[in-house]
């Protein structure tokens, strides 16, 4: 048996979650590993924090990444510091001095994934991030394994866990969405700064990734258009539950030629749609493919050890790699040149909300359906484009205030492309 030591930068939710399923689970890792691993030196912020578990007797505890980054015994490190440009500056630093490096960084991967595994490549080191998306759920294996020569043509994805559990709490428990959020907190769900969860900003970062490992195209986020749960009213929330549908927040990318569709932001689900049933910290991916037509993979998508247990898998591979003197293979291979566009200028069906108005507001529009009380008025749209939508809007917008969402599996590509090409 082989020992590989290893260094640990964060020793938080994630970090946490590692050290224990180290501990918990080292039997069956070192006989399906053949290695033996060992905790060198683990770095973390406040050196005298109380911490809920104890590290093995052999482990040094740092504040000082340089300790673990320049250890020359050290072979792998684990990033879970999270933020972005001291984590960057740490993983470059462990790529030059040759050590493999597993994250679970999103926020910085979905800003320079790419260059940073171009980098491990040439270091010959590997650069795995498994845990990046979905927190427990395999999907990146998924794609750049089983999938991997299967053309997928859209993914649909429930991929931030704070924004499900909040949602979820807001409508099954009737929790306030402030102690919802809290909740999620509390469990460690959410991010240090909860902004991104819920302002839809982490479900774009997760989706750019994606997007990486399915259509071979990495989106740059911040072109993305990103609405959050952080506006969502009431109204909305019981409308929808009226017509028979449930807010999730969606990531979506659909492939249609050359062009890449997204839209990130709360959309009505079907109650008959699985996805519609994924609750709490659970995520979904929903993946439509070539030859394997529609697939769903669910799972926890935040906590210690889902999480953990991702960057365990991602440990097993690095290490197994080391073993066979063969690092430095990309994660995930596949490039395509795609044109990224917006899903949300799509013709689609629309859930319209007139708050102090309690009746229809346009009869031009065959409304699919409606409910009103005292506050507010509620309608379905059939699918209309966006130009539609927007004159509606406006016309209502100019004596009350109106909201919209979209309503999931509605949109009609086809009808962008002829609207363009006319
Ligand atoms: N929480 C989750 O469910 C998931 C999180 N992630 C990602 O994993 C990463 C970690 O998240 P999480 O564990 O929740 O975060 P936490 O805030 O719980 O933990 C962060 C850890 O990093 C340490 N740290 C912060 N700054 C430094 C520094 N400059 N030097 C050394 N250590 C430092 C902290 O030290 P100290 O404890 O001393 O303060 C703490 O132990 C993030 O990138 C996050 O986006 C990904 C998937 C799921
Ligand atoms: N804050 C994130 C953690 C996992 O990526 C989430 O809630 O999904």
């Amino acid at each position: 048996m082989r020992t590989i030591k290893i260094g640990l930068l964060g020793l938080g939710t994630v970090g946490g979650g590692v050290v224990k399923l180290l501990q918990e689970h080292a039997a069956k890792i070192e006989q399906t590993t053949n290695v033996h691993f060992i905790l060198k030196r683990v770095a973390v912020a406040h050196l005298n924090k109380p911490r809920k578990f104890s590290l093995p007797e052999e482990t040094i505890l740092t504040d000082q990444i340089d300790e673990v980054l320049n250890d020359p015994e050290i072979q792998i490190i684990v990033e879970t510091m999270g933020t972005i440009n001291r984590a960057r500056q740490a993983i470059v630093q462990a790529i030059y001095n040759h050590k493999s490096v597993i994250t679970a960084n999103k926020d910085l991967l979905a800003i320079d994934g790419p260059k940073l595994a171009q980098l491990a490549k040439s270091r010959h080191v590997d650069f795995l991030y498994e845990a990046s998306v979905a927190g427990g759920i395999p999907i990146l294996r998924v794609l750049s394994s089983s999938l991997v020569t299967d053309q997928i043509t859209r993914v649909s994805g429930i991929i931030n866990g704070t924004a499900n559990y909040i949602l979820s709490a807001m409508v099954s428990d009737n929790l306030s969405y402030d102690k919802a959020l809290m909740n999620a907190q509390q469990k460690g769900y959410a991010e240090a700064n909860p902004v991104n969860d819920v302002k839809g900003i982490d479900a774009a970062n997760k989706l750019s990734i994606l997007s990486q490992f399915a259509f071979g195209k990495a989106l740059d986020p911040t072109n993305l258009n990103v609405r959050g749960i952080d506006q969502l009213t009431s109204a909305q929330l019981a409308s929808a539950k009226q017509f028979g549908y449930t807010i999730k927040l969606l990531a979506i990318a659909k492939r249609l030629s050359n062009r890449l569709y997204t839209s990130v932001g709360p959309t009505l689900v079907d109650n008959n749609d699985q996805l519609a049933q994924v609750n709490g910290v659970q995520n979904a991916i929903a993946i439509e493919s070539n030859a394997l037509g529609s697939s769903v993979y669910t799972g926890p998508g935040a906590g210690a050890k889902p999480t953990a247990n991702s960057i365990l898998s991602d440990l097993a591979a690095a290490a197994n790699d080391i073993l066979n003197y063969d690092c430095g293979n990309a994660f995930n291979n596949y490039h395509s040149e795609l044109t990224p566009s917006t899903l949300n200028n799509a013709p689609q069906s629309y859930l319209i909300t007139i708050y102090g108005r309690s009746t229809r507001p346009v009869d031009s529009i065959d409304w699919q359906n409606e409910t009103s009380n005292h506050n507010y008025w509620s309608g379905l749209t059939p699918v209309i484009s966006h130009k539609k939508l927007n004159l509606l809007l406006e016309t209502i917008g100019n004596d009350f205030a109106v909201s919209y969402l979209p309503v999931y599996g509605t949109v009609k590509l086809q009808a962008i492309k002829e609207v363009k090409q006319n």
